[in-house]
């Protein structure tokens, strides 16, 4: 399980949770703006917009997760098992296989009307990155400062979800997710009022009484909306140290510990947190063991250049010791 989100205070965030059983050696990578993008079906982008995000890199392709453009659009894939469907190739239209479908978007674009756009034009094709690397079933977040989409390719075909919540995690599809937010109306950042009975004094005991109903398991659909619910109801002081603080309380609100979710004789866990100052292009990231944050600066590499800047993640707790 995944979740992704956006949050704005002075500066815009974009991050996620990457829940799994296990890693493929990810790593930050900084992909400049003269990398050579090669795509199977369509014309290979050059010269492009550069980007930060996480990664795993095979054959020295940037197999990207989640990442933000140099101009503050981001995107993030997140498993959408059973659900997701690619397409044969289709003449006349962009074919883009889903392991390329983020660079695609990020290379060439700076907000997300301009994806919708380009999206009518999109067939997400089957072709796998290799043997190795088959394809994953994903749908995918897209977001700029003021919007976010969610976009899904299911057997009806290719579905473009405007996403008011700006937040995603997996199944089911977009529609039934938001759908279910009707259930949590009454649920409340305040003190409820006794609407169960005339007749019962009911007390408020303690704290936090309003939001009873919450959903705290760690499934999809309640991860969506616990995390909706804090997303939305979350403040912070503007400043950076705060902001990014506030976020990384927003992905803790639905992280998983180990222990308990089974997934056969493995548990998932969140391997790790992001996020990304999409103003700044300052890429933050805590995996399970290490809570201390590591950034990576889009603007501290060359952007004019070609060649990948990779930097493998710090997973070991780093501790400070005060006496
Ligand atoms: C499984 C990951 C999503 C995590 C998630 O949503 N877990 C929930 C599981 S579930 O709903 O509860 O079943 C996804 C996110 C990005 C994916 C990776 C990226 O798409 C990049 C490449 C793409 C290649 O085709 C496959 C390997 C891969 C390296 C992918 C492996 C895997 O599918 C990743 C890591």
């Amino acid at each position: 399980m995944c979740t992704a989100t956006n949050y704005t205070a002075k500066d815009h965030y974009f991050g996620r949770n990457l829940d799994l059983e296990f890693s493929y050696h990810e790593a930050v990578t900084i992909t400049p703006r003269n990398f050579p993008f090669p795509f199977r079906k369509a014309a290979d982008l050059t010269t492009h917009y550069a980007m930060v995000g996480m990664t795993t890199v095979a054959d020295g392709y940037p197999l990207y997760y989640d990442a933000t453009n140099e101009k503050g659009l981001s995107m993030a894939g997140l498993n959408f098992p059973e659900n997701a469907d690619y397409k044969a190739e289709v003449a006349g239209m962009d074919n883009i296989s889903p392991f390329e479908f983020i660079p695609w978007i990020l290379g060439q674009f700076e907000t997300v009307a301009q994806v919708r756009e380009a999206l009518e034009k999109l067939v997400l094709v089957d072709i796998s990155f290799s043997a190795e690397l088959p394809l994953s079933p994903l749908h995918w977040i897209i977001s700029d400062r003021e919007e976010s989409l969610t976009v899904e390719s299911v057997k009806d075909g290719l579905k473009v979800y405007d996403n008011p919540v700006g937040l995603l995690t997996n199944n089911p599809t977009f529609d039934i997710q938001l759908f279910n937010l009707n259930n949590y109306a009454s649920v409340s950042t305040a003190q409820p009022e006794n609407r169960f009975s005339k007749k019962l004094q009911l007390d408020t005991y303690s704290r936090g009484l309003g939001a009873v109903g919450l959903p705290g398991d760690l499934s999809s659909m309640s991860r969506f909306v616990k995390a909706v619910f804090t997303a939305e109801n979350s403040l912070s002081g503007e400043s950076e140290s705060e902001a990014v603080s506030q976020f990384f309380h927003i992905l803790g609100s639905v992280e998983q510990q180990r222990g308990c979710v089974e997934v056969g004789d493995r548990y998932e866990i969140t391997i790790y947190s992001s996020c990304c100052n999409t103003d700044t292009g300052i890429y933050y990231y805590r995996t399970y063991e290490n809570s201390q944050l590591t950034a990576v600066d889009l603007h501290k590499v060359d952007l004019d250049g070609d060649s990948l800047s990779t930097y493998p993640l710090v997973t070991g707790q780093q501790v400070r010791e005060q006496n």
